[in-house]
């Protein structure tokens, strides 16, 4: 059954909904088939525009979220489209367990609402925005789920990109600069790397490789993280 719906501003058509005849058609083991693609990078490498660009990917629509970020940063026009708490909302939702995943990074609380395990449940695959920092400990609690996507890019060109995007102050960039060195270099496990000197589009085909291959259970090639301040 369809729906038509018109906004009130302009009374254009939206496009038609289409509604489930019933609930609950998933079988109980959906969540197992579900992969967690989690996407991590130094700042300033990448990765929300790569995920602005997967919203709207036709390939994904259908069985690929991507899930929204709870910070407690506030928002900007230009920016990412995250869920801003206060610190104080953040620390009840911990307490009610609103979260699948939260951490603490650049003065800001971080995480990824509780939904992704209702959205897995029901075998749909989530792209998330994750910490270099959290991955361990995301691993422990998606063990079979978790595809580890990191994003490498010069530390030049980083710093380009971070002063071009013009939201933290010099001495934040310098901070953010010193935290990928340092991540790089403790990053233990394997992961499917995306080379972002490059491109977006470029890019933006690659992690749909990743995520076609991982969504269809096919081993993508693995690499250790590279020197990534060769330039
Ligand atoms: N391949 C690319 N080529 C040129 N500029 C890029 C590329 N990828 C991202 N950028 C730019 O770099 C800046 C940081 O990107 P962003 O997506 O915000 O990174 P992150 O979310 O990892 O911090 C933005 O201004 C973005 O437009
Ligand atoms: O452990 P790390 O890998 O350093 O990651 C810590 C956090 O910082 C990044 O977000 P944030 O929005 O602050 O930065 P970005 O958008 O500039 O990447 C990243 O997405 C993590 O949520």
């Amino acid at each position: 059954m369809g729906m038509r719906s018109m906004t009130r501003e302009n009374s254009q058509p939206l496009e038609p909904i289409v509604e489930r005849s019933s609930h609950n058609q998933e079988p109980p083991n959906s969540m197992a088939r579900a992969k967690l693609f989690y996407m991590m990078g130094p700042s300033g490498s990448g990765k929300d525009s790569i995920l602005k660009a997967c919203r709207e990917h036709a390939e994904l629509r259908d069985d690929c979220f991507v899930a929204h970020r709870y910070i407690t940063r506030k928002p900007e026009v230009m920016g990412e489209n995250h869920i801003w708490l206060s610190s104080r909302e953040f620390q009840w939702r911990v307490l009610r367990e609103a979260f699948a995943m939260y951490w603490q990074a650049n003065g800001y609380y971080y995480g990824i609402g509780a939904e992704i395990d209702h959205w897995m449940g029901k075998g749909i695959n989530v792209i998330v925005n994750g910490s270099r920092d959290f991955l361990e400990k995301a691993q422990s609690l998606y063990p079979n789920q978790l595809v580890p996507i990191y994003l490498s890019v010069s530390q030049s060109r980083l710093r380009e990109r971070l002063l071009k995007r013009g939201r933290e102050s010099s001495a934040e960039i310098e901070a953010r600069l010193r935290r990928a060195e340092w991540l790089e270099k403790s990053l233990t496990s394997d992961v499917n790397v995306i080379d972002n000197n490059r491109t977006l589009d470029d890019s933006v085909d690659q992690f749909l490789q990743i995520v076609n291959n991982g969504a269809n259970n096919k081993q993508t090639q693995k690499y250790r993280v590279p020197n990534p301040f060769r330039e």
